[in-house]
Formats: structure tokens, C-alpha cells, sequence
């Protein structure tokens, strides 16, 4: 869930932040390149930042009974996702990998991705949002474990302050039996370092 609810602030509010910020760094937001800038940065934040527009849990609620017997773990990798680190508000960029162990009831694949890019569309912190995800899926399908790995690239680290080209982040959160038992721990990391 979000800490604060989605945005109070006007359009025209935001744009103005906007035209301060360009005026702030030292160019002229009435030149004409820059006119329309403000309206689309606005733009772009409202698609960046949709993950404070809905609940991801909500995501899981339809699920499919599974009645084949299907008792291995299902991974879903290489998720794709940018969102912003809430230091800098700059990009994190990076894919998370996601697993879990049904009971007898499955969810359709998307709805993981989905889970991700709700929770990443928010100023965030890698580690609470490895946390977000994971927990999630316990709270909502009650499986018998779940296993999030993120890696992702920090812009805040590699295009400024300590310029650190390359470097990744990597987090992980596992609950259940994901965790705790020794097999299935280890199934979860081949799968998705393979
Ligand atoms: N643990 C964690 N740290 C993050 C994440 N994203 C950014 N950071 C770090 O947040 C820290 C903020 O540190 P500050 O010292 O307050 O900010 P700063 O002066 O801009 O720091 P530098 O980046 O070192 O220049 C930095 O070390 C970032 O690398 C994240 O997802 N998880
Ligand atoms: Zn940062």
C-alpha cells in the first residue's frame, strides 16, 4: 500500500515546479524548445509514478484452480522495470525475478509483472520494494512459499556521486518454505540465476 495518497497537487502546481527547476539549473523556460516542457515532464511523472494510482495486491485476487497436481514452484524471470530511487528521484533500472509455490489455486503470469511495475511505479528503495512484492503474494495467495530476487542498476550511483558505471544492486526476500527448506532455496536460486 502507499504511505500517502495519490497527488493533491494541481497539474498547473506541478508545472510550475517544473518551469522553478529549469530556471533552478539556469536556462529559460520561456524559450521555445523549452515551453512545453514543463506539461510533459508532468506528463511523464503521472506514467512513472501510476504505481500510487492502484493497489497492487488487488492484482491477485483472480486466480485459477490448478487440479493437475502441479507441486513445483512457478518462476517468472526477468521482469522488466524502472522506477525511481526516493533519494535522488532518479532511475533504477533493473529486473526482478519472482516464484512461488502454489497451494491449488495459480494466478496468471501477468499479474505478477503487474505486481511489479505497481510497486516499482513509486519513489522507492530496492530493498523495501524486494519486500513489497514478495509479501504481497504471501498475503494474497497463501502459498507455501515465495522468492523475489531484484538486480538493478542505480542512477544515483552510476551517472553522479561516486560514478560507479556497471555497479548493481541485488536483494532478495524469501518467506516459507523458499526459505527454509534447503531444496526449494536452492531450486528458487538456479532457476533464476540460470
Ligand atoms: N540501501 C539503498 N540505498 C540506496 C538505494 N537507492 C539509492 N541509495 C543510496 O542512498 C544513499 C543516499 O545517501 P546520502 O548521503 O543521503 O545522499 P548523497 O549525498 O547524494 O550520496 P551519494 O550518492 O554518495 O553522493 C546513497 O548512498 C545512495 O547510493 C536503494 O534502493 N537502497
Ligand atoms: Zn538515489
Amino acid at each position: 500500500m502507499t504511505d500517502a495518497p495519490a497527488s493533491k497537487v494541481s497539474q498547473a502546481d506541478a508545472e510550475a515546479a517544473v518551469r522553478t527547476l529549469i530556471e533552478w539549473a539556469g536556462d529559460n523556460p520561456d524559450r521555445e524548445g523549452l515551453l512545453e516542457t514543463p506539461a510533459r515532464v508532468a506528463k511523464s511523472y503521472r506514467e512513472l509514478f501510476q504505481g500510487y494510482e492502484v493497489d497492487p495486491l488487488s492484482y491477485l485476487e483472480k486466480t485459477f484452480e490448478e487440479t493437475g497436481g502441479y507441486d513445483q514452484l512457478v518462476v517468472l524471470k526477468d521482469i522488466r522495470f524502472v522506477s525511481f530511487c526516493e533519494h535522488h528521484m532518479l532511475p533504477v533500472v533493473g529486473k526482478a525475478h519472482v516464484a512461488y509455490l502454489p497451494t491449488d489455486r495459480v494466478v496468471g503470469i501477468s499479474k505478477l509483472a503487474r505486481v511489479v511495475r505497481g510497486f516499482a511505479r513509486r519513489l522507492q528503495i530496492q530493498e523495501k520494494m524486494t519486500s513489497e512484492i514478495a509479501e504481497a503474494i504471501q498475503t494474497v495467495l497463501k502459498p507455501h512459499g515465495v522468492g523475489v530476487v531484484i538486480e538493478a542498476e542505480h542512477s544515483c550511483m552510476t551517472l553522479r556521486g561516486v560514478n560507479a558505471p556497471g555497479a548493481s544492486l541485488s536483494t532478495s526476500h524469501l518467506i516459507g518454505v523458499v526459505r527454509d527448506d534447503p531444496r526449494t532455496r536452492e531450486e528458487f536460486m538456479r532457476l533464476v540465476l540460470s
